[in-house]
């Protein structure tokens, strides 16, 4: 192989390298051929590129012997894993039920040599809240045996009891090291799923009824996307999280001004800043190759490179907003060192000193992973290039100095009269230590004596496909010991002019994969609702917080209210009223709600105890009182940040902030209740421990009846007192609480994390269960399954079997 000289190949391997492009394009234009897609042994996996093949065996990222193993286990498709969310009440019993009912049952679908379980968990998640199953996406979908197993993880997944998830897509916040009092800022956040984890993190040990000091900013460019994070993210019922929809390179500070009176501050925060910043940028995605064999035919260099730059300035701003002493991981699901390594290299070159790569190499033990590369290429229109010198002047706003190693620029390799690093070709510079092979011997860069990071790069992540049977992915923890230097105005004019100059060229000449898109293979969990369960599944916008916001927020360049306009609502002839939050137009604004009459009215109607703080933690999004339909509740940690937000001037755009508690009755419901408000399913668990009214302890066999029938006269439940005593609840929205034994409990319950409970309504003649179809019938079967095990075990107790209510015939009015 070539690679001497301009680090370049000759003519005809360049003609090669084109061609074989283009074949690339006609075989998958064949293997697209509706005939072939008829033939049951077609598999868009046979697809490949061999533009990739020569790009990354030469940038070394496998040892050449394991090239084979390596595309081969890329050419396969990617086997489904998901994880139980380790905060969901029923997460036991998923646990059980995985290991009685599908690990044994499935074992004949072994579809891999050497496994012996057709499913189980993953050794290196803690916990092993994580599983892993031998059956693709397309088998689950298309085998009738896995037919019971794909709809339980449809299922699960969509109450929110497990998550849909690609195992090395979980590995970034695992190296966060995030506690419960935590500031976190998870800065290109959607769909969503790594943001659930961090949640689950923060609340991990919190008790019923109480919050975790730390909190969440989850942030996304895409407006559409944080729509689908808001989705995913609620059913995870927290107070801790706040929606933004920024560009990640430009997050707000939030920085109070120096004279501004910090006394007059009920909280000490001057300006926002992180313990932990997840930056999970967005990338090429080549990593996710398995799951999407359609990039075989989009791979191009390019699309690597056309994304380094925005890379680096988000992982810059990550690094500013961190504290000293914080973490930050940066990770992608591209193999390309351009976007990885480079862009690590390049952070610690701006941050001189003030940031360190850490060694996490005793963190995770179980996971297999290898050492980020020290020396890589950089292939541009058919040529190699070792070093930025090499890189012709018309190509400089696109190629840039810091895709090299050495990061170094033109003059600086000038002025050091071809005094580059010259790497040691004798050492094991690319690590590559998993295929338990020394040194990995890239001849180009031996022949070519490329260049070589000065930077401790082995301690970033490589995770490979043929590793442990997973995607690739890029992880590196960054941890800040130091104020980052200051950066002079000129230089920062030039990093922002060079930005928009390489994204416009990038743009231009690499076919840039939109990673934006909701066709991005990135998620399993956005896959999960827009690919598979699409009518069930897609966001119902009626359901969600706010109308997703209007055109002008579309464009790239955030929206910003014009000076001269006043702060008030505008009305668009024929459409609703644009909401201006703050200096955001078209965003339903925050407002602290402080209605006492309202707020005095919920806490008599269901005699909410003075523990739980009201003041300062109830908002809304709509600023005319009187017509509010939805009250927040939010932490005591937003309600700083929120503080702060208000105090600089609404900086923050929020699309989405704390847990919906709170919901205005519809006319139908609320006529006879004498409190406008009723509590929410998601609201529930939080509040229910300082509930003292309008609250009733069913046997297991009236809450199941309950459950099954949905509304039950007073005069039907099988215990004429439970009957009774919903009969004189006053009207309107209350609580029925299972309770444990078989009967019903005499003395109050006390709630903790394992109560069940559901919103019921209290009407004339009846109660009315106010969850969903399908939580009424996932609890139910959660609730049978549980029984039907305790019965099981104890050989006797017949509280929740058939035959108690079998004979209640479902309500007629
Ligand atoms: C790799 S995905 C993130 C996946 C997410 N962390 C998860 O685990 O579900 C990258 C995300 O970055 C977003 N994005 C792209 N450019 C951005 C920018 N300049 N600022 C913030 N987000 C951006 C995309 O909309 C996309 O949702």
């Amino acid at each position: 192989m070539g690679g001497g000289g301009r680090g370049g190949r000759s003519r005809t391997q360049r003609k090669h390298f084109r061609q074989s492009r283009e074949n690339v394009w006609k075989r998958s234009k064949a293997d697209e051929d509706p005939s072939s897609a008829q033939n049951p042994s077609w598999t868009p996996f046979a697809t490949q590129n061999d533009a990739f093949d020569l790009y990354y065996k030469e940038q070394g990222i496998v040892h050449p012997q394991h090239w084979e193993q390596f595309v081969s286990v890329l050419r396969t498709p990617l086997p489904a894993t998901f994880r139980i969310n380790s905060s969901s009440q029923f997460s036991d019993d998923i646990r059980s039920q995985l290991e009685n009912d599908f690990v044994h049952s499935l074992r004949d679908e072994v579809v891999e040599g050497g496994e012996t379980e057709a499913i189980r968990p993953l050794l290196w998640y803690p916990g092993n809240f994580a599983w892993h199953s031998n059956f693709s996406r397309m088998q689950l979908r298309k085998n009738q045996t896995l037919e019971r197993f794909h709809e339980f993880l449809k299922l699960e997944n969509e109450i929110g009891n497990i998550t849909r998830q690609e195992a090395v897509s979980m590995v970034p916040p695992l190296f966060l090291d995030v506690h419960s009092d935590h500031f976190v800022l998870d800065m290109c956040a959607a769909p969503g799923s790594k943001t659930f984890q961090l949640l689950e993190i923060i609340h991990q040990s919190t008790k019923a009824g109480s919050l975790p000091d730390g909190m969440v900013i989850a942030n996304d460019v895409d407006v559409q996307r944080c729509n689908l994070l808001i989705h995913q993210t609620k059913r995870m019922c927290t107070a801790n999280l706040i929606v933004t929809n920024h560009e990640a390179q430009h997050f707000p500070g939030c920085r109070l001004n120096r004279n501004y009176e910090r006394m007059e501050l009920d909280h000490n925060m001057g300006q926002l800043l992180f313990d932990r910043v997840l930056c999970d940028v967005p990338c090429s995605g080549d990593g996710t190759l398995r799951k999407a064999p359609d990039m075989w035919r989009k791979w191009n260099t390019g699309m690597g490179q056309g994304l380094h730059n925005l890379q680096v300035l988000i992982a810059m701003r990550g690094l500013s907003l961190l504290k000293n002493g914080g973490r930050m991981v940066y990770s992608t699901c591209s193999m390309n060192p351009i976007e990885n390594e480079a862009v690590v290299a390049e952070l610690l070159r701006r941050c001189g000193g003030s940031v360190k790569l850490l060694n996490v190499s005793s963190e995770l033990p179980q996971l297999i992973r290898r050492p980020g590369l020290k020396k890589w290429k950089v292939y541009d229109k058919g040529t190699w290039l070792v070093s930025y010198k090499d890189v012709p002047k018309f190509r400089r706003s696109v190629i840039l100095p810091s895709m090299f190693p050495s990061g170094r620029g033109h003059q600086d390799l000038v002025d050091s009269s071809c005094n580059v690093d010259v790497g040691d070709d004798t050492t094991n510079v690319n690590g590559n230590a998993g295929d338990g092979i020394q040194a990995v011997e890239n001849s180009v860069m031996a022949e070519s004596a490329g260049e070589v990071s000065d930077f401790p790069l082995e301690h970033c992540m490589r995770i490979v496909p043929h590793d442990q049977n997973t995607g690739a992915f890029f992880i590196a923890v960054l941890q800040k010991v130091s104020p980052l230097p200051a950066i002079p105005e000129k230089t920062k004019t030039e990093i922002d002019e060079q930005y928009v100059k390489h994204a416009n060229q990038s743009l231009n000449d690499a076919q840039v994969v939109d990673t934006n898109s909701t066709e991005s293979p990135r998620e399993e969990v956005l896959e999960a609702v827009l690919e598979e369960n699409v009518d069930d599944n897609e966001p119902n916008t009626e359901d969600l917080e706010f109308i997703p916001v209007t055109c002008e927020e579309q464009d790239s360049k955030e929206t910003q209210e014009p000076k001269n306009v006043p702060k008030m609502e505008k009305r668009v002839p024929g459409k609703r009223k644009l909401q201006i939050q703050g200096k955001w137009r078209g965003v339903d604004p925050v407002v602290f709600f402080k209605d006492e009459a309202i707020i005095n009215s919920i806490r008599d109607f269901y005699g909410i105890n003075v523990h739980f703080p009201f003041d300062g933690h109830l908002v809304t999004r709509n600023s005319d009182v009187n017509h509010v339909k939805r009250i927040y509740y939010i932490s005591k940690s937003v309600k700083d940040v929120l503080e702060l937000n208000f105090n600089v001037g609404q900086q923050l755009k929020i699309t989405s902030i704390g847990l919906k508690m709170f919901e205005r009755q519809t006319a139908r419901e609320g006529t006879s209740a004498p409190c406008a408000f009723r509590i929410s399913s998601e609201g529930l668990p939080l509040i229910l421990p300082y509930i003292t009214k309008q609250i009733l302890h069913a046997s297991p066999a009236d809450f199941k009846h309950l459950l099954q029938n949905k509304d039950v006269k007073f005069a039907d439940f099988m215990d004429a007192e439970f009957g009774e005593k919903a009969a004189n609840l006053m009207p309107g929205c209350c609580v029925v609480i299972m309770s444990k034994g078989n009967s019903v409990d005499t003395e109050p319950l006390q709630v903790d994390e394992s109560t069940i409970a559901i919103g019921c309504w209290k009407g004339r003649a009846r109660l009315s269960v106010m969850v969903t179809a399908m939580d009424c019938q996932e609890l139910l079967e959660r609730l049978l399954i549980r029984f039907d095990t305790e019965k099981a075990s104890s050989g006797h107790v017949e509280i929740f079997s058939d035959d108690v209510v079998g004979d209640v015939q479902p309500v007629q009015e």
